[in-house]
């Protein structure tokens, strides 16, 4: 049974039109991410799912239960979800076991500790149960938020931009260990961010949203590697776009040259598209008979950013190796699998 479908959801505020026909469906164990830049209406379909916006239109329904459509709006407080935000919404009053408790206190008292204990345990925080929240870290507190939402044994978890109060430093940590909690206590969960690192890294499923439409949906890795819409693939990393003229199934030709497929692109012959090849799709080798310039050089650690100008174009290019502006260089592009979009109407 799947843990959540969205059908041809419409919402609006005061009117205006803010979600318009989305449709998304998550298998149960699964998390998906709503990724999109700020005002698209991320929070507003989380909203929606927990029951605090009525629809327009449309019909949601959560673990094989209708909790929307037509005429029919089910309260938040009977759709068995657990919700998590960005400021960790604890009692700063309460101990950490307090704060887990306060959620199952129609339990009898001894469940309630138990329940609690294995939460926390989860979460790997028992040690901590008698601190206050002011004594945990920022990461610490979410992980409390985490076990409190744990403990009421939701149906499905709601995350709202969960990791945005956490240091850069440790974040990384912390959505890798959310992650394998919510993957153990066999939860699916919708988690929103504007953060293509932070949905990467934690979800089996990404829903961009562009404007209060959903634009694609799919695996991350399906997302990155075959974006269906240019906004899809700029959000997902950004990259340069070059005019290409189809030669066969495997092959386009461009500025820097033929560029090779490593899956056929079933696109027509000898018909002209953009192409879209990330920065660390193409290769530079110094050679002073090079047709690119350097013209900037952002050091990453690991790997540089590398701007090369050619003809009347600047390139974005990301390689391991070091080069200086004005240096001259031949760029090349790996074989990959190509992105290829129509040309847009001017
Ligand atoms: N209570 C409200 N009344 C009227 N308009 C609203 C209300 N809440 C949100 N909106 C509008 O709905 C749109 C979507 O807002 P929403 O909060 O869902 O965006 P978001 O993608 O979550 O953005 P962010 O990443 O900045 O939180 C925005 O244009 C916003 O101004």
């Amino acid at each position: 049974m799947s843990a959540l479908v969205i059908s041809n959801v419409h919402c609006s505020y005061n009117g205006l039109d803010i979600l318009s026909d989305m449709s998304v469906t998550l298998e149960d164990n699964e998390i998906l991410c709503l990724l999109g830049s700020s005002g698209c209406g991320k929070t507003t379909l989380l909203k929606a799912i927990a029951g605090l916006l009525p629809l327009k239109s449309g019909e949601i329904t959560i673990n094989g239960k209708v909790v929307n459509k037509t005429g029919f709006h089910l309260p938040p407080e009977q759709r068995k979800i657990g919700m998590i935000f960005q400021d960790y919404a604890l009692f700063p009053h309460m101990t950490v076991m307090d704060n887990v408790v306060f959620g199952i206190d129609e339990l009898p008292k001894k469940e309630q500790q138990t329940r609690a204990q294995q939460v926390l345990d989860l979460v790997n925080l028992s040690e901590f149960s008698e601190r206050y929240p002011h004594q945990l870290s920022g990461g610490q507190q979410q992980r409390v938020a985490i076990a409190r939402a744990l403990a009421y044994q939701p149906d499905l978890m709601l995350l709202d931009e969960p990791f945005s109060n956490i240091d850069s430093q440790v974040r990384l940590k912390l959505i890798a260990e959310i992650r394998q909690i919510l993957k153990k206590a066999g939860v699916s969960a919708v988690f929103v961010t504007h953060s293509k690192e932070e949905a990467f890294a934690f979800a089996d499923k990404l829903a961009v949203l562009d404007q209060g439409s959903i634009v694609q949906v799919g695996t991350p890795d399906e997302l990155y590697l075959r974006p269906a819409t240019r906004f899809v693939a700029d959000f997902l990393g950004g990259g340069n776009y070059l005019p290409a003229t189809v030669i066969d199934e495997h092959h386009v030709n461009t500025p820097l040259g033929r560029v090779c497929s490593t899956v056929a692109h079933h696109k027509s012959d000898a018909t002209s598209y953009d192409i879209f090849i990330r920065p660390q799709q193409i290769s530079l080798t110094a050679n002073d008979a090079g047709a690119g310039v350097v013209s900037d050089v952002q050091f990453l650690g690991a790997s540089s950013k590398v701007y090369v100008k050619l003809a009347q174009q600047e390139f974005e290019c990301q390689v391991a190796q070091h080069f200086t502006t004005q240096q001259v260089v031949d760029l090349a592009v790996e074989p990959h699998e190509l992105i290829l979009f129509d040309k847009q109407s001017a």
